[in-house]
């Protein structure tokens, strides 16, 4: 909500790894809020969608009345800022999703579910982010996804070494495959807060 409060950000709370992404926020001096129901969307300035499991996700918010809020927020220019199975719930189409699986949408990419298989269901790697500075991020990838392709609204902004897809940002929404709410390295909630500080006015 614009205005000249303290901008409030909330975090999606249904499932996944919601309190690293709030104690983060937090540690940046943001207001923080766990966000479960409708009536909580309506004074955030912008939402984290946490780590998890997006088939479970994706029940909860549609079981919780929470998914046609957040579309309707993704339309209106929230700032949004999905790790993992929240860039998945964030995604316009996903492969490999379980039956019925749906997505939130609003990022013109299509990501691939537990694109790395059971061989690496896990790794870590640093990477490249030329839009948060010259030193490479150290990257957590836990049965990620990767986005296989990217369209023409939304941008690439982190591949792996392969040229594979991790980390993508249109507008006001951001997406990344890994956890930066893992690691100490708190340039990407830092760069989302300043997408939620402008968006609060
Ligand atoms: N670490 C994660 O968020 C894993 C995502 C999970 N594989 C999914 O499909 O939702």
């Amino acid at each position: 909500m614009a205005g000249s409060h303290r901008p409030q950000v909330g975090v999606l709370a249904l499932q996944g790894d919601f309190r690293e992404h709030a104690a983060v926020l937090r540690g940046l001096g943001a207001d923080v809020v766990a966000v479960r129901r409708p009536e909580e969307l309506t004074d955030v300035d912008g939402i984290v969608l946490p780590g998890g499991e997006s088939s479970v996700q994706d029940k909860l918010s549609r079981t919780f009345g929470m998914a046609e809020p957040l579309k309707q927020a993704i339309a209106g220019g929230l700032p949004v800022y999905g790790t993992c199975a929240g860039l998945i719930l964030l995604a316009d189409s996903i492969l490999d999703g379980i039956a019925g699986q749906q997505t939130l949408g609003g990022l013109d990419v299509v990501v691939r579910r537990n694109a790395f298989g059971s061989q690496l269901d896990s790794f870590e790697t640093d990477i490249d982010i030329p839009e948060l500075g010259e030193e490479p991020m150290h990257a957590v990838f836990i049965r990620a996804p990767i986005v296989e392709s990217v369209g023409t609204k939304a941008t690439a902004i982190a591949s792996l070494s392969d040229g594979r897809v991790v980390a993508v940002e249109q507008g006001n929404l951001l997406g990344t495959s890994f956890h930066p709410e893992m690691t100490g390295d708190i340039r990407f909630h830092a760069y989302f807060l300043e997408k939620v500080r402008a968006h609060a006015g």
